[in-house]
C-alpha cells in the first residue's frame, strides 16, 4: 500500500481579489509549496505579491478560488489553526513588537495559545535562540537596533511553531552585516519559507525556487537560479540584478571580494 503524499504546505488555486475600490490584485492566482521548500516571490510594484500574503493567514477573505494551509481550507471558521500554521514577519516590526519587553512580545502569541510557566519559558528561550538574540530577552523591543528588532519579530513568530514561515522584505532598511546575519539565522530554519523580496541577491542566497508574479498571478516559476539568469524574463517584470552580479556563479566566488 503507498501512502498518500502530504498535502502542499501552501495550495492557491485560481485566487482572485478586488479591493473594495474595485481594483482587481489578484487575478487566477495560482501556486503550491511543498513541505520544506524555500521560495522567492518576485515581482514588480503592485503585482499582487502582498496581497497573496496577506489571503495566506485570512487577513483577506477568500472571494475567488480556493485556498488551504496543509490542507486546511483557510476559511473563516480555521483562522485561529490557520494564523498558528502560518508566521508572517511583516516588513515593518512595529506590527510586531509592542509590549514593554523581548520576552513578553515573544511570549505573546504562545500564552495566547495557553501556554503557560516552565512550558511557556521554553517556547520563548528556543525561539530566541533560533535567530541568536538569547541575550536580548530581557531589552525594550523599541531600544533594540533594526537588525535586532528584525530578529526578534521572527522569534516572536517561531514561539508559535508554524508550518511555514512568510517574510515580506525581511531586508528592508537592514545594513549589510544585518543583512547577512539575518540570511544566517534563516538559512539554519528547516521550515518553509516563502520570501517576498526586490532583494534578488537575498532570494538566491536562500531560495531553491523562485516564482514571478505579474498582473495579479504566478507567471513564471522555476529554480532561483534559473529564474535569475534569465535577463529577458527579469527585464519584462523589471527586475535587476546588481551591476556584475551573476546567479550561475557559486557561493564562493559571489561572496569573494
Ligand atoms: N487597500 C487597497 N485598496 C485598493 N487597492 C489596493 C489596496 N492595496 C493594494 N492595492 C492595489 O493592489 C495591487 C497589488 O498591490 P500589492 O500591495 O499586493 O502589490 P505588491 O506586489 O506587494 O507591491 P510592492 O512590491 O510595491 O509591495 C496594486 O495595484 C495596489 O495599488
Amino acid at each position: 500500500m503507498t501512502v498518500p503524499a502530504p498535502p502542499p504546505v501552501i495550495d492557491l488555486d485560481g485566487v482572485g481579489f478586488t479591493y473594495p475600490d474595485g481594483h482587481r490584485a489578484l487575478d487566477g492566482f495560482t501556486l503550491a509549496v511543498g513541505t520544506g521548500e524555500s521560495v522567492a516571490v518576485l515581482g514588480p510594484n503592485g503585482s499582487g505579491k502582498t496581497t497573496f500574503a496577506l489571503h495566506l493567514n485570512g487577513i483577506h477573505e477568500l472571494q475567488e478560488g480556493r485556498a488551504a494551509i496543509s490542507g486546511l481550507p483557510i476559511a473563516h471558521e480555521h483562522l485561529p489553526e490557520i494564523r498558528r500554521r502560518v508566521g508572517m514577519v511583516f516588513q515593518d516590526t512595529d506590527d510586531q513588537l509592542f509590549m514593554p519587553t523581548v520576552r513578553e512580545d515573544v511570549a505573546f502569541g504562545p500564552h495566547n495559545l495557553g501556554l503557560r510557566d516552565g512550558e511557556l519559558d521554553v517556547r520563548v528561550e528556543e525561539a530566541l535562540e533560533k535567530v541568536g538574540a538569547s541575550g536580548l530577552i530581557d531589552r525594550a523591543p523599541h531600544h533594540l537596533s533594526g537588525g535586532e528588532r528584525r530578529r526578534v519579530a521572527l522569534a516572536t513568530v517561531l514561539s508559535m511553531q508554524p508550518d511555514v514561515l512568510v517574510l515580506d522584505e525581511p531586508t528592508s532598511g537592514l545594513d549589510p552585516a544585518g543583512r547577512r546575519e539575518l540570511a544566517g539565522v534563516l538559512a539554519e530554519l528547516p521550515i518553509t519559507k516563502l520570501l517576498i523580496t526586490h532583494d534578488l541577491p537575498f532570494a538566491l542566497e536562500l531560495c531553491d525556487r523562485a516564482v514571478i508574479v505579474s498582473g495579479g498571478r504566478v507567471v513564471a516559476d522555476g529554480s532561483c537560479v534559473d529564474v535569475l539568469a534569465d535577463e529577458p524574463l527579469l527585464h519584462a517584470h523589471r527586475l535587476e540584478l546588481p551591476l556584475g552580479f551573476d546567479p550561475r556563479a557559486g557561493w564562493a566566488a559571489r561572496h569573494t571580494p
